[in-house]
Protein backbone atom coordinates (compact mmCIF):
# COMPACT_ATOMS: atom_id res chain seq x y z
CA UNK A 1 0.00 0.00 0.00
CA UNK A 2 1.10 3.59 -0.63
CA UNK A 3 2.37 5.64 2.01
CA UNK A 4 0.09 8.33 3.35
CA UNK A 5 2.00 11.17 4.11
CA UNK A 6 1.41 13.69 7.23
CA UNK A 7 2.60 17.31 7.27
CA UNK A 8 1.67 19.50 10.48
CA UNK A 9 0.72 22.75 9.58
CA UNK A 10 2.85 24.80 12.10
CA UNK A 11 0.78 27.60 12.65
CA UNK A 12 -1.57 25.33 14.92
CA UNK A 13 1.31 23.99 17.15
CA UNK A 14 1.72 25.36 20.77
CA UNK A 15 4.64 28.25 20.52
CA UNK A 16 5.39 27.74 24.33
CA UNK A 17 5.93 23.87 23.45
CA UNK A 18 8.12 24.61 20.31
CA UNK A 19 11.38 22.72 20.63
CA UNK A 20 9.52 20.24 22.52
CA UNK A 21 6.87 19.26 19.53
CA UNK A 22 9.49 20.11 16.71
CA UNK A 23 11.81 17.28 18.56
CA UNK A 24 9.18 15.05 18.46
CA UNK A 25 7.64 15.40 15.03
CA UNK A 26 11.00 15.47 13.72
CA UNK A 27 10.64 11.18 14.13
CA UNK A 28 7.35 11.22 12.96
CA UNK A 29 6.09 13.72 10.49
CA UNK A 30 6.97 13.87 6.91
CA UNK A 31 7.35 16.77 6.52
CA UNK A 32 6.26 20.63 8.15
CA UNK A 33 4.00 23.13 6.96
CA UNK A 34 4.30 27.11 7.07
CA UNK A 35 1.34 29.24 6.32
CA UNK A 36 2.82 32.34 5.35
CA UNK A 37 0.25 35.35 5.18
CA UNK A 38 0.38 38.73 4.31
CA UNK A 39 -3.08 40.57 5.67
CA UNK A 40 -3.66 41.35 1.52
CA UNK A 41 -4.81 37.62 0.05
CA UNK A 42 -6.46 36.77 2.99
CA UNK A 43 -7.50 38.70 6.32
CA UNK A 44 -4.40 37.19 8.34
CA UNK A 45 -0.91 37.24 9.26
CA UNK A 46 0.73 34.00 10.64
CA UNK A 47 4.19 32.42 10.26
CA UNK A 48 7.39 34.33 8.10
CA UNK A 49 10.16 33.37 6.34
CA UNK A 50 12.17 34.21 9.50
CA UNK A 51 10.21 30.69 11.62
CA UNK A 52 11.23 28.62 8.55
CA UNK A 53 14.92 29.72 9.65
CA UNK A 54 14.06 28.82 13.26
CA UNK A 55 12.82 25.28 12.60
CA UNK A 56 15.78 24.87 10.44
CA UNK A 57 18.09 25.01 13.00
CA UNK A 58 16.31 22.26 14.77
CA UNK A 59 15.00 19.77 11.72
CA UNK A 60 16.46 18.04 8.53
CA UNK A 61 12.43 17.73 7.59
CA UNK A 62 11.76 19.39 4.42
CA UNK A 63 9.70 22.38 4.63
CA UNK A 64 7.00 23.49 2.50
CA UNK A 65 5.78 27.60 2.73
CA UNK A 66 2.21 27.54 1.42
CA UNK A 67 1.78 31.48 0.43
CA UNK A 68 -1.23 33.22 0.48
CA UNK A 69 0.21 36.68 -0.44
CA UNK A 70 -0.92 39.10 -3.17
CA UNK A 71 2.68 39.74 -4.48
CA UNK A 72 4.41 36.30 -4.20
CA UNK A 73 7.41 37.43 -6.79
CA UNK A 74 8.63 39.24 -3.47
CA UNK A 75 7.83 35.96 -0.70
CA UNK A 76 9.53 33.35 -3.51
CA UNK A 77 12.96 35.36 -3.32
CA UNK A 78 13.16 35.08 0.46
CA UNK A 79 12.11 31.80 0.47
CA UNK A 80 15.01 30.39 -2.13
CA UNK A 81 17.42 32.83 0.06
CA UNK A 82 17.01 30.69 2.87
CA UNK A 83 15.99 27.67 0.94
CA UNK A 84 13.01 26.13 1.62
CA UNK A 85 12.21 22.87 -0.15
CA UNK A 86 8.81 23.13 -1.53
CA UNK A 87 7.61 26.76 -2.53
CA UNK A 88 3.72 27.13 -2.77
CA UNK A 89 2.04 29.61 -4.59
CA UNK A 90 -1.60 30.05 -4.89
CA UNK A 91 -2.64 29.93 -8.76
CA UNK A 92 -5.50 32.92 -8.17
CA UNK A 93 -2.31 35.32 -8.34
CA UNK A 94 -0.10 33.75 -10.75
CA UNK A 95 -1.78 34.53 -13.97
CA UNK A 96 1.55 36.52 -15.61
CA UNK A 97 3.70 35.08 -13.15
CA UNK A 98 3.34 31.70 -13.09
CA UNK A 99 6.53 30.36 -15.78
CA UNK A 100 9.01 33.10 -14.68
CA UNK A 101 8.27 31.88 -10.82
CA UNK A 102 8.42 28.41 -11.11
CA UNK A 103 11.07 28.69 -13.73
CA UNK A 104 12.89 30.86 -10.58
CA UNK A 105 12.25 27.72 -7.94
CA UNK A 106 13.42 25.19 -9.99
CA UNK A 107 17.04 27.72 -11.15
CA UNK A 108 17.43 27.50 -7.76
CA UNK A 109 17.08 23.95 -7.28
CA UNK A 110 14.05 24.00 -5.02
CA UNK A 111 10.44 22.77 -6.02
CA UNK A 112 7.26 24.61 -6.96
CA UNK A 113 3.90 24.46 -5.88
CA UNK A 114 0.69 25.55 -6.76
CA UNK A 115 -2.27 25.86 -4.77
CA UNK A 116 -5.80 25.89 -5.37
CA UNK A 117 -8.86 27.69 -3.34
CA UNK A 118 -11.99 25.28 -3.05
CA UNK A 119 -14.03 27.08 -5.94
CA UNK A 120 -10.62 27.21 -8.25
CA UNK A 121 -11.21 24.77 -10.91
CA UNK A 122 -8.21 22.45 -12.08
CA UNK A 123 -7.81 23.88 -15.97
CA UNK A 124 -6.42 26.83 -14.60
CA UNK A 125 -3.27 24.85 -14.03
CA UNK A 126 -3.30 23.00 -17.35
CA UNK A 127 -0.78 25.41 -18.98
CA UNK A 128 1.71 24.36 -16.56
CA UNK A 129 0.83 21.35 -15.45
CA UNK A 130 3.86 19.41 -16.69
CA UNK A 131 6.09 21.94 -14.64
CA UNK A 132 4.81 21.79 -11.39
CA UNK A 133 6.43 19.12 -8.21
CA UNK A 134 3.27 19.26 -6.18
CA UNK A 135 -0.69 20.58 -6.06
CA UNK A 136 -2.54 21.36 -3.31
CA UNK A 137 -6.27 21.30 -3.11
CA UNK A 138 -7.71 23.90 -0.38
CA UNK A 139 -10.65 22.06 1.46
CA UNK A 140 -11.33 25.31 3.56
CA UNK A 141 -11.01 29.03 2.55
CA UNK A 142 -7.43 29.88 2.81
CA UNK A 143 -6.25 32.36 5.78
CA UNK A 144 -7.44 30.59 8.90
CA UNK A 145 -7.80 27.30 10.75
CA UNK A 146 -10.91 25.53 12.56
CA UNK A 147 -13.10 26.30 9.50
CA UNK A 148 -15.50 23.69 8.11
CA UNK A 149 -14.44 21.29 6.13
CA UNK A 150 -15.22 21.69 2.16
CA UNK A 151 -15.79 18.51 0.98
CA UNK A 152 -16.48 19.11 -2.45
CA UNK A 153 -12.89 19.40 -3.42
CA UNK A 154 -11.91 16.62 -3.06
CA UNK A 155 -13.11 15.51 -6.93
CA UNK A 156 -10.41 17.93 -8.10
CA UNK A 157 -7.90 15.40 -5.85
CA UNK A 158 -9.25 12.35 -7.63
CA UNK A 159 -9.08 14.26 -11.27
CA UNK A 160 -5.50 15.21 -10.92
CA UNK A 161 -4.39 11.74 -9.81
CA UNK A 162 -6.26 10.60 -12.91
CA UNK A 163 -4.34 13.31 -15.60
CA UNK A 164 -0.98 12.36 -13.49
CA UNK A 165 -1.72 8.24 -13.92
CA UNK A 166 -2.48 9.33 -18.43
CA UNK A 167 0.14 11.65 -18.81
CA UNK A 168 2.95 10.60 -16.59
CA UNK A 169 2.92 13.81 -14.86
CA UNK A 170 5.28 14.09 -11.73
CA UNK A 171 3.06 16.16 -9.27
CA UNK A 172 2.61 15.04 -6.43
CA UNK A 173 -1.21 15.41 -4.77
CA UNK A 174 -1.56 17.57 -1.24
CA UNK A 175 -4.93 18.64 0.38
CA UNK A 176 -4.76 21.49 3.14
CA UNK A 177 -7.52 22.46 5.18
CA UNK A 178 -9.54 20.52 8.13
CA UNK A 179 -7.95 16.70 7.82
CA UNK A 180 -9.43 15.21 10.97
CA UNK A 181 -11.25 12.47 12.76
CA UNK A 182 -14.36 13.28 10.75
CA UNK A 183 -12.99 13.85 7.40
CA UNK A 184 -10.38 11.41 7.20
CA UNK A 185 -12.29 8.81 5.87
CA UNK A 186 -13.47 11.04 2.90
CA UNK A 187 -10.16 12.24 2.05
CA UNK A 188 -8.83 8.40 2.18
CA UNK A 189 -11.25 7.89 -1.17
CA UNK A 190 -10.01 10.75 -2.70
CA UNK A 191 -6.54 9.38 -2.14
CA UNK A 192 -3.99 12.45 -1.77
CA UNK A 193 -0.17 12.44 -1.12
CA UNK A 194 0.40 14.40 1.68
CA UNK A 195 -2.15 15.25 4.66
CA UNK A 196 -1.69 18.49 6.39
CA UNK A 197 -3.12 18.38 9.74
CA UNK A 198 -3.58 21.50 11.73
CA UNK A 199 -5.30 21.64 15.26
CA UNK A 200 -8.38 19.77 14.58
CA UNK A 201 -6.49 16.92 13.61
CA UNK A 202 -3.32 17.21 15.67
CA UNK A 203 -2.41 19.79 17.99
CA UNK A 204 -5.56 20.32 19.47
CA UNK A 205 -5.87 16.50 20.16
CA UNK A 206 -3.93 16.65 23.30
CA UNK A 207 -1.67 19.19 24.96
CA UNK A 208 1.23 15.96 24.89
CA UNK A 209 2.40 15.73 21.44
CA UNK A 210 2.78 12.17 21.84
CA UNK A 211 -0.32 11.29 22.80
CA UNK A 212 -1.59 13.91 20.34
CA UNK A 213 0.01 12.43 17.51
CA UNK A 214 -0.98 8.50 18.90
CA UNK A 215 -4.94 9.92 18.71
CA UNK A 216 -4.34 11.12 15.08
CA UNK A 217 -2.84 7.76 14.11
CA UNK A 218 -5.60 5.82 15.79
CA UNK A 219 -8.33 8.33 14.32
CA UNK A 220 -6.90 7.85 10.78
CA UNK A 221 -6.71 4.24 11.24
CA UNK A 222 -10.48 3.66 13.27
CA UNK A 223 -12.31 5.88 10.53
CA UNK A 224 -9.93 4.32 6.93
CA UNK A 225 -9.36 0.67 8.25
CA UNK A 226 -6.38 1.39 7.06
CA UNK A 227 -3.20 0.16 9.11
CA UNK A 228 -0.18 3.49 9.14
CA UNK A 229 3.16 1.50 8.42
O1 LIG B 1 -3.44 27.05 4.92
C1 LIG B 1 -4.12 26.82 5.88
C2 LIG B 1 -5.19 27.77 6.28
O2 LIG B 1 -5.13 28.86 5.46
C3 LIG B 1 -3.92 25.56 6.61
O3 LIG B 1 -2.60 25.06 6.43
C4 LIG B 1 -4.32 25.49 8.07
O4 LIG B 1 -3.29 25.89 8.90
C5 LIG B 1 -4.70 24.09 8.45
O5 LIG B 1 -5.44 23.50 7.44
C6 LIG B 1 -5.46 24.12 9.71
O6 LIG B 1 -6.15 22.93 9.91
P1 LIG B 1 -7.24 22.86 11.06
O7 LIG B 1 -6.59 23.34 12.30
O8 LIG B 1 -8.38 23.72 10.66
O9 LIG B 1 -7.59 21.41 11.11
CO1 LIG C 1 -1.71 25.85 4.55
Amino acid sequence: MKKVEFSPSLMTMDLDKFKEQISFLNEHADSYHVDIMDGHYVPNITLSPWFIQEIRKISALPISAHLMVTNPAFWVQQLIDIQCEWICMHVEVLDGLAFRLIDQIHDAGLKAGVVLNPETPIDVIFPYIDLVDKVTIMTVDPGFAGQRFIEGALDKIVALRELREQNGYQYIVEMDGSSNRKSFKRIDEANPDIYIIGRSGLFGLDEDIEKAWNTMVSDYEETTGKVLA
